[in-house]
């Protein structure tokens, strides 16, 4: 696998505060990847940065190995985020030229497929639509514009439900046919867990946790059983989190557990449930590492 774009040691500061530090990151070839983290941990910073929008105060950035230098755009890539909204007096399919000239690979028929299928009217001003519509313009162009490396900073934030799965079916099934690397912020966490293959946890600036998605669902456990068994199956496993509850405890763990643990914590009587990517960010969140 070659990598796509590699952050090495990016750092940035509005004033006091630090809103990335020595991050490291990787984005390999043709991978999608999810971007988690609470309000302020840092994550329109970071894409931001990528983007050309700010420079770090230091750090690197290479994509496909080429190192960029400050404010310099990665070439074939897109940025998705709600500046739809600011071009007010356009109409949709305006704008939508404006992005073509952009992107080298922007496909009209499937531009032509995705006004449909979002049902966004290509003649209507951009001011005249819901909130939720101007985001699908964005998405629009994140899908068309087929660039090799493409960020969506909120992708779904004010679309409905219906919206919302359209969006990451419609990504899924472009992506099966034309791969490529997709890095996608979201608060909406649940959601993402079907789409993204990779996980980046960010908190603080930094990275908390970041793993495939495969293993995050065969590593993150939540256990509930005596106090002193939960100690002992948990002694050289990962914890994140534990509370004592009456004479029990519960622990949230990260940790691929064998089949001889499933037997030792049924002989110690510990339930053991899978959690989901929220609760597993809720846990770390709170629980620390
Ligand atoms: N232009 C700015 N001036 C001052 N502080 C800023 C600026 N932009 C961001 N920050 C601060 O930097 C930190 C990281 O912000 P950032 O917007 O990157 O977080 P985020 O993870 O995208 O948050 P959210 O999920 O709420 O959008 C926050 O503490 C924020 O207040």
């Amino acid at each position: 696998m070659s990598i796509a774009l590699a952050c090495g040691n990016l750092t940035k500061s509005y004033g006091t505060i630090a809103a990335l530090r020595n991050l490291d990151l990787q984005l390999e070839e043709n991978v999608i990847y999810g971007l988690l983290g609470r309000n302020g941990a840092g994550k329109t910073t970071l894409l931001n940065i990528i983007a050309g929008g700010i420079a770090a105060d230091s750090g690197t950035i290479q994509v496909n190995g080429k190192r960029l230098g400050k404010r310099e755009l990665p070439e074939n890539f897109c940025y998705v985020r709600d500046q739809y909204r600011h071009f007010g007096e356009a109409r949709v399919i305006e704008a939508l030229q404006v992005a073509a000239n952009f992107h080298p690979q922007w496909d009209w028929n499937y531009a032509r497929e995705l006004l449909d299928l979002f049902l966004v009217d290509p003649d209507k001003k951009i001011r005249q639509l819901s909130r939720g519509t101007q985001s699908l313009i964005g998405n629009i162009v994140g899908l068309a514009s087929r660039a090799s490396l493409t960020l969506y900073d909120e992708p779904v934030l004010g679309l409905d439900v219906l919206m919302r799965e359209r969006f990451y079916k419609t990504l899924l099934e472009d992506y099966a046919n034309h791969p490529r690397t997709i890095l996608l912020s979201t608060h909406l966490i649940d959601e993402i867990a079907p789409v993204a293959e990779h996980i980046f946890i960010l908190e603080s600036g930094s990275l908390l946790l970041q793993d495939d998605m495969e293993k995050i669902r065969m590593s993150a456990y939540l256990l509930r059983g005596n106090a002193e068994a939960v100690a002992s199956f948990t002694e050289s496993k990962r914890v994140l989190y534990h509370e004592a509850y009456g004479r029990g405890t519960l622990a949230a763990i990260y940790e691929q557990l064998a089949d001889t643990d499933f037997r030792q914590a049924r002989e110690l009587d510990i339930s053991i449930e899978a959690l989901s990517l929220q609760k597993l960010f809720l846990y770390l969140i709170e629980g620390g590492l």
